[in-house]
């Protein structure tokens, strides 16, 4: 059987849609059964419409009980009954009721080879400190910032000239095939 993922999105979703592509053209031993987002204008959304994929959007208010967003966040993700959750471009921090619930179950890519550079301006924050090589990681989330455990990571050489847009994407190139190698590989550890 398929892995039935969860892949919750903040913005473009081209992570999201390589696994879509790959789930179309027999790559994944996956099935994206729901993607949700915290933004509720996020291409991803999109995305998941095109591919005739469910999607909830999930916002976060300014001043709202992040426990009490959590706890909902984590009700959503779980009337799907997914095996794994993708978090792809998901710029929120998942708490505790979601790691309870999940568990090791939930993956992240991140634009950056960690533990160097986490959080959210990873590729930012690379070409700030001007190092030649950066990368992609796919890991497990736990309670940490970026910091659960690595399940494949790839190094991306900064090339001269690059700014954050030219860098992030050629990032993304990367990521994109490892996330679908990840699940699959998942998948694979399961039976
Ligand atoms: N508990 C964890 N949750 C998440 C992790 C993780 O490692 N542990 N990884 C992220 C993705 N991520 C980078 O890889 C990341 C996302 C968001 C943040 C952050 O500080 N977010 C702020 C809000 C930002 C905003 O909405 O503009 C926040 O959540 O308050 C850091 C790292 C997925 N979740
Ligand atoms: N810390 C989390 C983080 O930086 N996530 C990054 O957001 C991008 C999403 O791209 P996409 O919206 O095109 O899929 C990806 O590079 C992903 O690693």
């Amino acid at each position: 059987m398929p892995l039935r993922l969860v892949v919750l999105v903040s913005g473009a979703g081209t992570l999201l849609q390589a696994l879509l592509d790959a789930q179309a053209q027999g790559r994944l031993d996956g099935r994206v059964v729901a993607v949700g987002s915290d933004r509720p204008g996020a291409a991803g959304l999109d995305r998941a419409a095109a591919a005739g994929v469910p999607s909830f959007v999930h916002p976060l208010a300014a001043g709202a009980d992040r426990a009490s967003w959590d706890r909902e966040l984590t009700a959503l993700v779980a009337g799907y009954q997914p095996d794994l959750v993708v978090s792809a471009g998901f710029m929120k921090l998942f708490g505790a009721a979601f790691l309870e619930r999940f568990g090791d179950r939930i993956i992240n890519t991140h634009p950056a080879l960690l533990p160097a550079f986490p959080g959210m301006h990873a590729v930012a924050d690379a070409l700030a400190q001007g190092v030649a090589v950066t990368g992609a990681t796919v890991f497990r989330v736990d309670a940490g910032v970026d910091t659960g455990e690595i399940l494949a990571a790839e190094p991306v050489p900064v090339l001269p000239g690059d700014d954050v847009e030219t860098l992030h994407e050629r990032i993304k190139i990367v990521e994109r095939r490892l996330l679908v190698d990840t699940v699959n590989q998942l998948s694979r550890g399961r039976s």
